[in-house]
């Protein structure tokens, strides 16, 4: 048996250098490396055996075993793959051929940062065994070969090959574990067996886990057959005409960790350039961590059926978070950290794929099923508006998926392009009111001209929606127009502009005179054209932030200076026309500036500042009736 000694390639040296002295602490990787080659190898003889049947005897099963000793400090992993010969040896574990290591050994000497960041960003593959052993063996025989050869080495400068009689193809990777705590879990079966079930859960082909020997009860040495570490199947990689509707919903429970049952799903196979699996679902239910910063379901992901991360924030927009599933990438390397994932043009196309399959889905369900796609708006669309402000990109998309409650739509939603068909064909703009709740914002005498005009308003009341409605601009050619700011931009007949104009004059001196009294508060007090059963209403200048938007801005703790705001009174109200009287006769308005201002502030839902204020107003009123 003639052993041979030969010297690593330089750069090899240098990286086995930095395994053995590694300070990296998620050591375990190495066993998904070392399960990830032996799956390869698998893969290749199975390939060229189809080409060639010899390769492959008919009823072997092709597998993955893998064997603790605890007592020597050994790990085995060991496959009937395609296997190595001697050249095979040399060239894969002696240089460096692989383009992502040698990637990784020129960040190193280019780079500034520590080794430890930098074995976090790129697959060191087979060398990592050196992070946890002192000495590697690989056992190995090529498919189609007799012979087999024995590689080994402590990773300090050079290895060793032998021949070394081997019975069946294949390679057997024997780990001499290195002494410390840090090593121990890797030769226990529960260390290994939980290292598997994390990260190889789905690979194509069975692990098993060879126990050790133990005492039974009669006192005598016995070996439990070896178990199956991993028994699930990728169902992403799967053909979707193969997989019935109950293999879908229950793989839903795995791996969005929620009971219930999903809204959709959408699973995709993208060939070509890149190639990768989505299986993603949308829930029917707002998952209970959606509100908080630390939720940890989202998208899992997968490299070559090896789990790489949970919840890859990088895959989904945030406005998107309750999107639960799988993407599984057979390009990206296997140790892909989270700083490269950010400007992975991989990350971008899976990324871009999986947003187009969830708002293509949602839309699908929203023209089909409209009351199960009402139900799920209710639970998640503030959410989806978020989109409306984070990005511009799917804006188009995003206003046809947003449903609104509105003056003509009592219990149910109307959507834009819904809202859009019914306008009369004298309406020009889109009509919104924002307020805190949506009772009372509906019942807001802002709407009676718009009612009267057959007008329909959307009505919002999500926190969200102010920055939403920032963001709308217009729908099918056609603005949105906030209900409580400027005045009303109804075309008007001849005769109405005339009754305007005579009630302005009509009305100059109350204005002026309510002006004065309210001056601290007010901006203008003018006659409106808006009211048809209120007397008074509260407006926002064009160019000023909306009340609702002030309230929010003071409640997320910002200083907001309150702009003043315009008093419109209904010239054709009762109240209002018997205090002009007074004007006229030169009497006291007494109460009544105070009585409807605050009326007017109650009725858009905001809160005086002076409650005691106005009723002490209102009992003055009052009282005076019972004389
Ligand atoms: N169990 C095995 N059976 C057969 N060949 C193997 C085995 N393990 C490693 N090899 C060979 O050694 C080479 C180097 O392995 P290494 O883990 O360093 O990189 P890699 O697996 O090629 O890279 P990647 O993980 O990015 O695919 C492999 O490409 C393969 O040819």
């Amino acid at each position: 048996m003639a052993t041979e000694k030969k010297e690593f390639q330089t750069e090899v040296q240098d990286l086995l250098h930095l395994m053995i002295h590694s300070l990296y602490s998620n050591k375990e990787i190495f066993l998904r490396e070392l399960i990830s080659n032996a799956a390869d190898a698998l893969d290749k003889r199975r390939f060229l055996s189809l080409s060639d049947a010899k390769l492959l005897p008919e009823n072997t099963q092709l597998k993955i075993d893998l064997s603790v000793n605890s007592t020597n400090k050994t790990l085995v992993v060991e496959d009937n793959g395609i296997g190595m010969n001697k050249e095979d040896l040399v060239s894969c574990l002696g240089t460096i051929a692989r383009s992502g290591t040698k990637h990784f050994v020129q960040s190193l000497k280019d780079s500034d940062k520590s080794s430890v960041d930098l074995i976090g960003q790129f697959g060191v593959g087979f060398y990592s065994a050196f992070m946890v052993a002192n000495k590697v063996e690989v056992l190995s025989r090529k498919a189609g070969e007799e012979t087999g050869y024995l590689w080994s080495s402590d990773g300090t400068g050079s290895y060793e090959i032998s021949d070394m009689p081997k019975q069946d193809v294949g390679t057997k990777i024997t780990l001499y574990l290195k002494d410390g705590e840090d090593f121990q879990e890797f030769t226990t079966e529960w260390g290994v067996e939980s290292i598997v079930r994390k990260y190889s859960e789905f690979v194509s082909y069975g692990i098993y886990l060879h126990h050790e020997p133990t005492k039974n009860d009669k006192g005598e040495m016995e070996t439990k057959e070896p178990t199956r570490l991993n028994d699930k199947q990728a169902l992403w990689r799967q053909s979707a005409n193969e997989i019935k509707e109950e293999q879908y919903k229950e793989f839903y429970s795995t791996v969005a960790h929620e009971g219930g049952e999903p809204l959709a799903w959408k699973h995709s196979h993208a060939e070509g350039s890149q190639e990768f699996w989505t299986l993603t679902y949308i829930p029917s239910k707002a998952p209970f961590n959606i509100w908080q910063n630390d939720r940890i379901n989202g998208l899992k992901l997968y490299v070559k059926k090896v789990f790489i991360m949970d919840d890859c924030k990088d895959l989904l927009p945030p406005w998107l978070r309750f999107v639960r599933g799988v993407v599984d990438s057979e390009d990206l390397p296997l140790n892909v950290s989270r700083e490269i994932l950010q400007s992975n043009k991989i990350i971008t196309t899976i990324r871009k794929r999986v947003i187009k399959d969830v708002l293509d889905k949602l839309a699908e369900i929203k023209s089909k099923d409209r009351e199960k796609y009402e139900a799920w708006w209710k639970e998640l669309g503030m959410v989806l508006k978020e989109g409306f402000y984070m990005n511009w990109e799917h804006l188009d998309e995003l206003k046809k998926l947003t449903l609104f409650k509105s003056t003509k739509s009592a219990d149910k939603f109307t959507s834009l392009e819904e809202y859009v068909k019914n306008m009369p064909a004298d309406q020009k703009e889109i009509y919104y009111l924002i307020g805190e709740n949506k009772d009372s914002i509906a019942a807001s005498p802002i709407l009676e001209a718009y009612k009267n005009k057959n007008y329909e308003v959307l009505l919002l009341s999500d926190p969200i929606d102010e920055f939403m409605m920032n963001s709308l601009q217009e729908f099918d050619g056609k603005k949105f127009h906030d209900v409580s700011r400027g005045d009303v931009d109804f075309e008007k007949t001849e005769e109405e502009k005339k009754a305007e104009e005579a009630s302005k004059t009509e009305y100059k001196d109350l204005c002026t005179d309510l002006q004065k009294t309210l001056d601290a508060t007010i901006k203008e007090v003018r006659v409106s054209s808006r009211l048809k059963d209120s007397p008074c209403c509260l407006v926002t200048d064009e160019a000023a932030m909306s009340r609702h938007m002030e309230r929010m801005m003071s409640a997320m703790g910002q200083s907001v200076t309150k702009s003043k705001r315009i008093l419109e009174i209904n010239p054709n109200h009762p109240i209002c026309k018997m205090l002009k009287e007074k004007i006229a006769k030169k009497e006291s308005l007494e109460d009544w500036p105070k009585a409807l201002y605050g009326q007017a502030v109650l009725a858009e839902g905001s809160q005086l500042e002076n409650p005691g204020e106005y009723v002490q107003a209102i009992n003055k009123l009052l009282t005076a009736q019972l004389h």
